[in-house]
């Protein structure tokens, strides 16, 4: 697994402002679109392109279009979904596939309440989009889930992840034989009791949509 961690003053300054606990949901949805279209352009610099010849105005050019199978977009419900409208805008010919997934906060465990992917995704790129890889263990479900049926390039796009987090994400994935990148606006400290990133920004789906009954 391939890290990286997106080094830009104005992700930083984005990500301060999401941080920030008076930051209220209607500029928090908007920060999270704009961070991840920027993120979105380092996280696809491996896609894959075809050469196409055009015609302009004056003479033919060289050039590229994104290959076919089109790529496929996957947010963790809920909350990436609050980033795939910033994914999109960069790159609107793509597929959008669905996984729901709750982390018991208990025990931390994940499951896996929705799913609505082509059911072959042999060949095909895939986007993931969840903003907290705290524990890893809803990021790695999500990743075998998509290798199992076929992806064969995964990159993974996070606002925020744990050092514990991707430590356990490279032992969940050491025998994936399929190229997986996590591209991240920052690494924080650690996980606390909780589970919760620190100083991360708080729980990203309440944060986004509001809060509801774990
Ligand atoms: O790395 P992990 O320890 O698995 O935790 C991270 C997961 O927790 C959050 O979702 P949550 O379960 O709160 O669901 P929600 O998006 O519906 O709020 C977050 O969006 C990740 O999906
Ligand atoms: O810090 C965290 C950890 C898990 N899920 C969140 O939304 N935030
Ligand atoms: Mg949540």
């Amino acid at each position: 697994m391939k890290l990286l961690a997106v080094d830009h003053p104005l992700v930083s300054h984005k990500l301060t402002v999401l941080r920030d606990q008076q930051t209220d949901s209607p500029t928090f949805r908007r920060l999270t679109e704009e961070l991840v279209t920027l993120l979105a352009y380092e996280a696809t610099r491996e896609i894959r392109v075809a050469p196409r010849r055009v015609q302009t105005p004056v003479a033919e050019a060289e050039g590229v279009y994104l290959s076919l199978p089109r790529p496929l977009v996957v947010p963790i419900l809920r909350a990436g979904l609050g980033m795939l409208e910033g994914m999109t805008r960069l790159m609107p010919s793509a597929e959008v596939g669905f996984v729901g997934m709750v982390r018991n906060e208990e025990t931390l465990q994940p499951t896996t309440y929705a799913e609505r992917l082509p059911d072959d995704l042999s060949g095909r790129q895939c986007y993931v989009l969840d903003p907290m890889l705290a524990t890893g263990g809803t990021l790695a479900a999500t990743v075998r889930f998509l290798v199992a049926r076929g992806a064969d390039h995964i990159t993974c796009i996070c606002l925020l992840a744990a050092p514990e987090g991707l430590q356990r994400m490279e032992q969940l994935l050491d025998d994936l034989h399929v190229p997986c990148t996590v591209v991240v606006a920052g690494v924080d400290e650690r996980l606390n009791e909780k589970g919760y990133i620190v100083p991360g920004l708080g729980d990203a789906g309440d944060r986004l949509y509001g809060v509801v009954d774990h």
